[in-house]
């Protein structure tokens, strides 16, 4: 079942055209990549989805529900962590949840969550002192309390250690085994050829490919994704 069609969607920033015809599909259950140059649109796309931006045009539906007009019944069953998601410094781990649990009329069980996430014996800890692995696992659980059908996770991974990021991994294929659709904005090739069932590669504003990983790297004509990546928006490995 598809759970969001974008079809020639389009988006100006004062007569900049960011989004010149965005199309792609995400199926339920899927672990849905989207990759491309900086500036090329992905973020733009994932606010628009969301419903935390407007789009100016073209088709969008995410659980059948346009986020334009159907905003107040689409924003409960989504989760979004954006790139430079930030808290107040002060803020404790266990006040967060719960005053983001407050925002949903049915939210999951905050205390559960923290458990779940393993930040049950960081409850007491302010956002500030976390480090940055613990930041990002709070933005999953603070993502998840919702319980959302779709989340949207834009570049979780960027700045984590790479254990940190094995770990980060771990959690979101956890939630893809949960049943929920997870859409995931990502630099890192070797992340979305392990993560990824289906993705997309966006390049000044439209999609230029979009397929299993291993279709990707087939219409590359290469042996990796992230040669397949510069082979198909012409760019230069560096
Ligand atoms: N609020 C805004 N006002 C004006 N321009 C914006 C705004 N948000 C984004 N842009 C511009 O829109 C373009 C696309 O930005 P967007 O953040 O969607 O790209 P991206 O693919 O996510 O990039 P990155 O990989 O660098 O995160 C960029 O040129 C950016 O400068």
């Amino acid at each position: 079942m598809t759970v969001i069609e974008i079809d020639g969607m389009t988006k100006s920033y004062r007569g900049d055209k960011v989004l010149d015809g965005v199309s792609l599909t995400v199926e339920r259950g899927e672990i849905f990549g989207i990759a491309g140059p900086n500036g090329a649109g992905k973020t733009t796309t994932v606010e628009c989805a969301s419903g935390l931006r407007d789009r100016d045009g073209g088709v969008l539906r995410v659980l059948g529900l346009d986020p334009r007009t159907d905003r107040r019944q689409l924003l409960p069953r989504v989760g979004v962590q954006l790139q430079e998601a930030a808290l107040p410094d002060a803020i404790k781990v266990g006040e967060a949840l719960k005053l983001y649990a407050s925002f949903y009329d049915k939210p999951a069980d905050w205390r559960a969550l923290m458990e779940e996430w393993g930040l049950a014996d960081r409850r007491r800890s302010s956002f500030s002192s976390l480090s940055g692995g613990w930041k990002q696992r709070l933005f999953i659980a603070l993502a998840l309390v919702g319980d959302p059908e779709v989340v949207f996770l834009d570049e979780l991974t960027t700045g984590l250690d790479p254990s940190a990021r094995r770990t980060t991994w771990g959690l979101i294929r956890d939630i893809r085994d949960r049943g929920v659709t997870v859409v995931l904005v990502t630099h890192f090739m070797d992340e979305a050829r392990t993560l990824c069932d289906r993705m997309a590669i966006i390049d000044q504003g439209r999609v230029i490919t979009q397929g299993t990983p291993d279709e990707l790297i087939a219409q590359g004509g290469t042996d990796s994704l992230e040669d397949a990546y510069f082979a198909l928006t012409g760019g230069q490995a560096a």
